[in-house]
C-alpha cells in the first residue's frame, strides 16, 4: 500500500547518535560528504533527468526504476530520483536500494524518520504518486469539518480520533476571565507527569500535546486574539487534568478560542505525529574536553517541555540552505552530588554535551554559534522507560565516548529516586584519558555515594595509565558486570557507536543476560 501524505511532512525518530540494530553508517568515498551533496544540489545540475518537470508516477512506472543507475523511491506520496544520492547516502547504497522502485516510507521511518529528506532531496523530486488519498472514515471527516468551522467551547468525546480514544474519553474545554484564557484538557490518566505535557505558543498558535503511552493527543489552535509570551501549565496528576493558562494581550472578551489547525483534537500514535520544533537561545557554551562542549539552550517562555530521562531531542540547523537534523540526548549541567540541586531540573534550559567533529558540518555549525543565537529543538523521543530502573537492584551503564550522555540523567534518577538499587556501576570506554567526560565529577560521585562505582577503560592509553586497557569484550564484561547476588534483578544500559552497542549486546547475551535485562540506546 502506498503512503500518501496526510500532511506536508511528518519529519520525526542518541548515544548522541541513534541507530537501530543491524544497521550502520558506511564509509563514503572521498567527495561524497553531506557538504558535497549540498553543493551538488545547489549546482543547478538536473538531478532528476526530467529538466525540472514534475510528473505523476504510477506504481508500474515507479517499479521500473529499481536499479542503482536508475533508482526512484516514493516517500509519503512523493517520488524522488535517488540515483545521484546513491553514493552520498551515509547508510550505504545497499540500504537505499532496499526501497528501489517502491514505496520506502515505512522502511525510511523505521531507520531514521527524523532525517529531513524533503529538504535534502528537493532537487531530486520527480513528482507525486498517481493515487488518490484514502478517504478518512466518515465519522472522522465529519467531525473534522464540524470542528473546522469554529472552536467555541467544550468538544464531545466524538471530537477525538483514534481507536482507543473513546475508551480514554479525552476531551478539552476552555473558559476565560478578563485577563486569562484557560484551556483544560481531561485525560483521565492517573499519574500524568509534567514530562508528558508539551505546550508551545508561538505567534498566536497554541499547541498542547499530551503523551499517553505510545499515543499523542493534540490541541492545536490558531488563537482568536494575541496572548502574552509567558504561559503556565498546571497538572493535576491524580486525575490527569491539564490546565494551560494564557494571559490575554488585551482585556477583551473572546468570542471563541480560535481556528483549529489541521491536527487539532487528534489522538494518534506518537510516531505518526510530525516533529515539532521551537527556537531555543544559546545561553552558554563551555568546554568539557578538547573536542566536546556543553551547550546550554534556553527554551522560550511560551514553551513547557521537560525531556524525560533516557530520551533524546533533535536539533535542526540550516546548512548551506538545506535543513539538517541530528539527535542528541540532553544531560544535566553537572552531576549533582547531593541530589537536591533544584537548578539542575528547572525546566527552562536544555543542556547538550556535543562532540565537535572537524569535518562534520552539523557540529561545526553548532561550534560557530554565538551566545544569543538560536537553534531549533524538537519534542523528545525515545523508548526508554524509567520503570525499567525502578524495579532493578543492580544497574550497569556501559558507555563509549559521547554515548555517556543518556547515562547522566539516568545516574541522577537512579541514585535519587530508586530506593531498591544496591549497586550502580558505570563502565566508561574511551580512547585516551583526555577523552573522558566529567571524570572528576564521576570520581567525586563515587566517593560520595557508596552505591556508585566507575571504571574507566581506555583503548589507546599512554604508558602512565594505571587503569584498565582494552575495548569492549566478553572477558571485560564478565569481569565488571556481575549480579550482586544470585537472583538480583539487573538492568544493563548500553550506548556508544553502533558497533560498540551491537557487540556489547551480543557479549551480554552470550554471558546469559536476557533481552529484558538489556537496554540499548537506539531510536
Ligand atoms: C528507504 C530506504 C532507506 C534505508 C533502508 C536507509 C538506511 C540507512 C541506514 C542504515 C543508515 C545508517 C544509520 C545510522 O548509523 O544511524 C542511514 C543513514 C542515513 N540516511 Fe538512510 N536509508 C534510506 C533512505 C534514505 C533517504 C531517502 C535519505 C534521504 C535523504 C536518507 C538519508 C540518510 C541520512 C542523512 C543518514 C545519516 C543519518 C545520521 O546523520 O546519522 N536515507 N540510512
Amino acid at each position: 500500500m502506498l503512503n500518501v501524505p496526510p500532511q506536508a511532512f511528518p519529519a520525526p525518530g542518541s548515544q548522541q547518535r541513534v541507530a537501530a540494530s543491524g544497521r550502520a553508517k558506511v564509509p563514503l568515498k572521498p567527495g561524497r560528504s553531506l557538504m558535497d551533496w549540498i553543493r551538488l544540489t545547489k549546482s543547478g545540475k538536473d538531478l532528476t533527468g526530467l529538466k525540472g518537470r514534475l510528473v505523476e508516477v504510477t506504481e508500474d512506472e515507479l517499479a521500473k526504476h529499481n536499479k542503482k543507475e536508475d533508482c526512484w523511491i516514493c516517500i509519503r506520496g512523493f517520488v524522488y530520483n535517488v540515483t545521484p544520492y546513491m553514493e552520498y547516502h551515509p547508510g550505504g547504497e545497499d540500504e537505499l536500494m532496499k526501497a528501489a522502485g517502491t514505496d520506502g516510507t515505512d522502511l525510511f521511518d523505521q531507520v531514521h524518520r527524523w532525517v529531513n529528506y524533503e529538504s535534502m532531496l528537493k532537487e531530486c523530486l520527480v513528482g507525486r504518486m498517481a493515487v488518490k488519498p484514502i478517504a478518512a472514515p466518515k465519522e472522522i471527516s465529519s467531525t473534522l469539518s464540524e470542528e473546522r468551522k469554529q472552536l467555541n467551547g467544550m468538544l464531545s468525546e466524538k471530537g477525538v480520533l483514534g481507536a482507543s480514544a473513546k475508551d480514554l474519553m479525552l476531551s478539552y474545554d476552555w473558559f476565560q476571565t478578563d485577563s486569562l484564557i484557560t484551556i483544560v484538557i481531561y485525560t483521565k490518566k492517573k499519574d500524568l507527569s509534567a514530562e508528558l505535557v508539551i505546550v508551545d505558543c508561538q505567534d498566536k498558535r497554541l499547541r498542547g500535546e499530551i503523551i499517553i503511552d505510545d499515543h499523542s493527543y493534540l490541541v492545536e489552535v490558531d488563537l482568536y486574539h494575541a496572548v502574552q509570551e509567558d504561559l503556565a501549565v498546571n497538572i493535576t496528576e491524580k486525575i490527569g487534568k491539564v490546565e494551560i493558562i494564557l494571559k490575554k494581550n488585551d482585556n477583551i472578551h473572546w468570542k471563541m478560542l480560535g481556528q483549529p489547525m489541521e491536527n487539532h483534537n487528534t489522538f494518534i500514535k506518537r510516531t505518526d505525529r510530525g516533529l515539532f520544533y521551537r527556537k531555543c537561545k544559546l545561553v552558554s557554551k563551555t568546554e568539557v574536553t578538547h573536542d566536546t562542549k556543553l551547550f546550554c539552550l534556553m527554551l522560550p517562555k511560551s514553551t513547557h517541555l521537560h525531556v524525560p530521562t533516557g530520551q533524546h531531542v533533535y536539533l535542526k540547523q540550516i546548512i548551506a540552505g538545506t535543513e539538517v537534523v541530528k539527535p542528541y540526548t540532553p544531560v544535566l549541567p553537572f552531576l549533582p552530588l547531593d541530589f537536591k540541586e533544584p537548578s539542575c531540573r528547572d525546566g527552562a534550559h536544555i543542556y547538550l554535551m556535543i562532540k565537535i567533529y572537524s569535518c562534520g558540518p552539523f557540529t561545526q555549525a553548532l561550534e560557530h554559534l554565538q551566545v544569543g543565537d538560536y537553534v531549533s529543538v524538537s519534542n523528545p523521543e525515545g523508548n526508554f522507560k524509567k520503570s525499567q530502573v525502578q524495579t532493578s537492584e543492580d544497574l550497569f551503564l556501559l558507555a563509549a565516548g559521547t554515548g555517556f550522555t543518556p547515562m547522566v540523567k539516568l545516574l541522577d534518577f537512579a541514585l535519587t529516586e530508586v530506593s531498591c538499587l544496591r549497586t550502580v556501576k558505570l563502565i566508561f570506554f574511551n580512547k585516551t584519558e583526555d577523552d573522558i567526560l566529567w571524570r572528576n565529577q564521576l570520581e567525586q560521585l563515587a566517593l560520595k555515594d557508596k552505591r556508585f562505582e566507575v571504571k574507566f577503560i581506555l583503548s589507546q592509553p599512554t604508558k602512565d595509565w594505571m587503569g584498565k586497557e582494552g575495548k569492549i569484550s566478553s572477558s571485560l564484561l564478565s569481569e565488571f558486570v556481575k549480579r550482586s547476588s544470585k537472583y538480583s534483578k539487573v538492568l544493563i544500559c548500553i550506548c556508544g557507536p553502533t558497533p560498540f552497542t551491537e557487540q556489547g549486546v551480543q557479549y551480554l547475551k552470550d554471558l546469559g543476560y536476557s533481552q529484558e535485562e538489556i537496554h540499548a540506546f537506539t531510536a
